[in-house]
């Protein structure tokens, strides 16, 4: 072995202490902690820490440009790198939209510019459509030369099938993936409630499951008729898990991600009106929390997605049926899913594929295997340091989320990003 830049020493990989070693910015072994010396290389002492590779975000809304008094790049890979994530891949629903190369290059220099001396990576989606309005489509050659890494209306759900169609198609040219937010924009759109006994209890139009579904079988139909690649966005559904399982028995092309909130909370949450659990699409009843756990088990759920989306306090501070939708969830989204883990409803694999190998495999990011040569991308987890969520702990600008006043059962104690120390 050629000799190291540096040692993490004692690191808990899959239950047993190992040391990894690095060298420009790669992976140059792993291997069970042997009480050896590395020579002269610095070591890192990483006892009681868990082993990670870091984070990828497939989904998330940093605001810049735009709607910095939400969050802005530098704010957002803050909270991410914090969070454990070391990539990002960041939405084009900002003021200007990113639906062109200047967008997209403006969005990369920040991040620079945020992190001069090495960050989390930043992987700018473009927009799916000229400025989201879903009638014509945006320059993705342009796009993809820029940096972009996928294609996406989120936010602005696509009605026009022969425009989704004709996106797909055109993306494909160019290797991005479609990322379809899925919703039939004309049954309650956005609404931010679940239909059901809550809604009507609390006097609320309700977004139906169905909603959703809809959508998630238009996509379903499209990528097996086409023979291109689809990604569903924040599935939050029994009915869409059941399209999608049964579209991937049939070899469809389609990956799908969920968020944390979708598999923790319930309806429930936004009795007393409470603006910091609406979100689209919305939280919904335990039957479909269960199938939601049990599809990412099985993978029928490729991956983990925060969907972030920060706002600011006086924009949640509304009657319900005004506030934004959206839950801030970069700072939170590997605690509560390592609290899964601790209670056996996720294994630590299901964990790494979820938030690094599935999201890496499906859009073509680095991630670390821990192989020789890997980029040297991990988070080191402390699952001694328990803390409560609040505005005072949280690394974003957007404090809007269900999960104040909630202890997380551990934290990022390092994040090294291309060998580079983030956190
Ligand atoms: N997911 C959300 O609740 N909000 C998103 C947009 C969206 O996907 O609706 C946002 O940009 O705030
Ligand atoms: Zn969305």
């Amino acid at each position: 072995m050629s000799s190291p830049d540096f040692v993490i020493k004692n690191a808990l990989w899959r239950g047993e202490a190992h040391d990894l070693c690095v060298a420009d910015g790669k992976v140059l072994e792993l291997r069970p902690a042997s009480g050896e010396g590395y020579g002269d290389a610095p070591v890192v002492d990483a006892s009681g820490l868990v082993l990670l590779p870091a984070l990828i975000d497939v989904h998330t809304h940093l605001r810049e440009p735009g709607f910095e008094w939400k969050e802005d790049i530098a704010t957002g890979l803050s909270a991410a790198a914090h969070g454990g994530f070391g990539s990002v891949m960041c939405m084009a629903n900002t003021d200007p939209v990113n639906d062109n190369a200047a967008v997209t290059e403006r969005m990369l220099d920040r991040a620079r510019e945020a992190f001069p001396g090495g960050g989390p990576r930043l992987f700018p989606v473009g927009a799916l459509s000229v400025g989201l309005a879903g009638h014509e489509l945006a320059p993705m050659g342009e796009l993809a030369a820029a940096g972009c890494r996928a294609v996406s209306n989120d936010g602005m759900p696509v009605a026009n099938s022969e425009l989704f169609r004709h996106a797909v198609e055109y993306a494909a040219d160019f290797g991005l993936t479609v990322i379809d937010h899925c919703e039939d924009p004309h049954m309650a759109l956005g609404v931010g409630v679940n239909e059901g006994a809550i809604s009507s209890r609390l006097g609320l139009k309700g977004q139906p499951t169905v909603a959703e579904s809809l959508q998630v079988a238009r996509d379903v139909l499209l990528a097996e008729y086409l023979g291109l690649p689809i990604h569903i966005a924040h599935v939050s559904c029994r009915e869409s898990v059941e399209l999608i399982a049964r579209a991937k028995e049939r070899g469809v092309r389609v990956t799908a991600e969920t968020c944390p909130h979708y598999l923790l909370l319930t309806e429930d949450a936004v009795e007393g009106y409470d603006t910091a659990a609406k979100v689209n699409p919305p939280l919904r009843t335990m039957d479909h929390v269960q199938v939601m756990r049990e599809a990412l088990r099985t993978g029928v759920i490729d991956m983990l997605a925060t969907d972030h989306a920060p706002h600011a306090a006086h924009e949640k501070e509304v009657p319900f049926t005004q506030a934004p939708n959206g839950i801030s969830g970069l700072d939170t989204a590997l605690c509560v899913t390592m609290g899964l883990v601790d209670e056996g409803v996720l294994s630590l694999d299901d964990l790494v594929r979820a938030w690094a190998t599935a999201p890496a495999k499906a859009f073509g990011l680095p991630v670390c295997a821990f192989a020789p040569g890997d980029p040297a991308d991990f988070t080191l987890y402390d699952p001694s340091a328990s803390w409560v969520v609040s505005p005072q702990t949280m690394h974003s600008k957007g404090r809007n989320t269900p999960l104040l006043g909630r202890t997380m059962p551990g934290r990022t104690a390092f994040l090294y990003v291309n060998g580079k120390r983030v956190v």
